[in-house]
């Protein structure tokens, strides 16, 4: 069992019990040629988003493994297929993290509408300010259209709280939501994005939504409206976000996730329209330990015969 990412103790101590567990001796995320060194001859990998695992990564394991247990929901960095093709099962942590991403996301939305990043950058910069009636104002978010891209249980946490300020919900998705779903209308992609004034993007990263907001689908948008990304970097067009912004076809952006992670848009860093955070959807200390445990839970349990708690294949 190969580690690809030093885990919280709670997490080594499930995977202790049932294996060999290989740590890296870096404290840092491996790079793609010292994980592919890493994992020769392991049963199971536990590793982060941020590790590629293809089939390049698949052939250096070996014909053993077993298991790849990711600690995120979004799988987008795994091969499924490849690992289907080979008997591995891969899994990910649906569930605890739900809570956490959605209160992200409610902090960037109001981040952005109430501009929250701004006025703290107005003050760190010693620039001279004064209450006054027309000051820096932002958006209300009371009757507010708020459309959901992606309505799956981060997206209807994103509902139930957004409920609780006022804001009429709306989603997209392939399929209508289950009965117990906070209630939202169900809105084709287009109408969605023609009718809100917030647009919050909870849908993962598949063939299907890479660049799903691209330059006409921002143009599509209100002027007054805001993005909120705390999805995937790449389902939205970064360079074509940049533009519209330059050319006043949306009023803001706040982003989460970056199409080229860890780098930035060069065009986004400088603007005071965009609110930005480094990948915090999940970053709290409970949330963390918990995605690592249900990490640990599932390698544990393809390596001693039994059925994991969340795969996805
Ligand atoms: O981005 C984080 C996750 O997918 O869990």
């Amino acid at each position: 069992m190969v580690l690809s990412r030093r885990l919280p103790d709670a997490a080594v101590a499930v995977l202790t019990a049932v294996a060999d567990v290989h740590r890296p001796e870096v404290d840092r995320p491996l790079g793609a040629e010292e994980l592919r060194t890493a994992v020769a001859g392991a049963d199971a990998l536990v590793c982060l988003l941020l590790d590629r695992v293809d089939d390049a990564l698949l052939d250096a394991a070996g014909p053993q493994l077993k298991v790849v247990a990711n600690i995120a929901v979004g799988y987008d960095n795994v091969d499924v297929e490849a690992c289907r093709r080979r008997g591995v099962r891969v899994t990910n942590t649906p569930g605890v993290l739900t809570d956490a991403t959605a209160d992200l996301t409610l902090a960037l939305l109001l981040g952005i509408t109430r501009r929250v990043g701004e006025g703290d950058r107005l003050l760190r910069a010693g620039r001279s300010w004064g209450w006054d009636l027309d000051f820096m104002l932002g958006t209300g978010l009371r009757g507010a259209r708020l459309g959901l891209v992606g309505y799956g249980a981060i997206g209807q946490a994103v509902a139930r709280r957004a409920a609780a300020f006022g804001m009429h919900v709306a989603y997209a998705a392939r399929h209508p939501a289950a009965a117990d779903a906070p209630p939202a209308e169900r809105l084709p992609l287009a109408d969605l994005l023609a009718s809100s004034d917030v647009v919050s993007l909870h849908c993962p990263l598949t063939p299907g939504t890479r660049h799903l907001v691209d330059a006409a689908a921002l143009r599509s948008m209100r002027p007054t409206a805001f993005l909120v990304n705390t999805a995937r970097g790449p389902v939205v067009d970064e360079a074509a976000l940049v533009a519209a912004l330059e050319a006043g076809e949306i009023r803001g952006a706040a982003l989460d996730v970056f199409e080229d992670e860890p780098a930035l848009h060069p065009g986004l860093v400088g603007r005071d329209d965009v609110l930005l955070t480094p990948h915090l959807g999940s970053a709290t200390v409970q949330t963390r330990e918990a995605m690592a445990v249900l990490a640990a839970r599932n390698a544990a349990a393809v390596l001693t015969g039994q059925e994991p708690p969340t795969p996805v294949g």
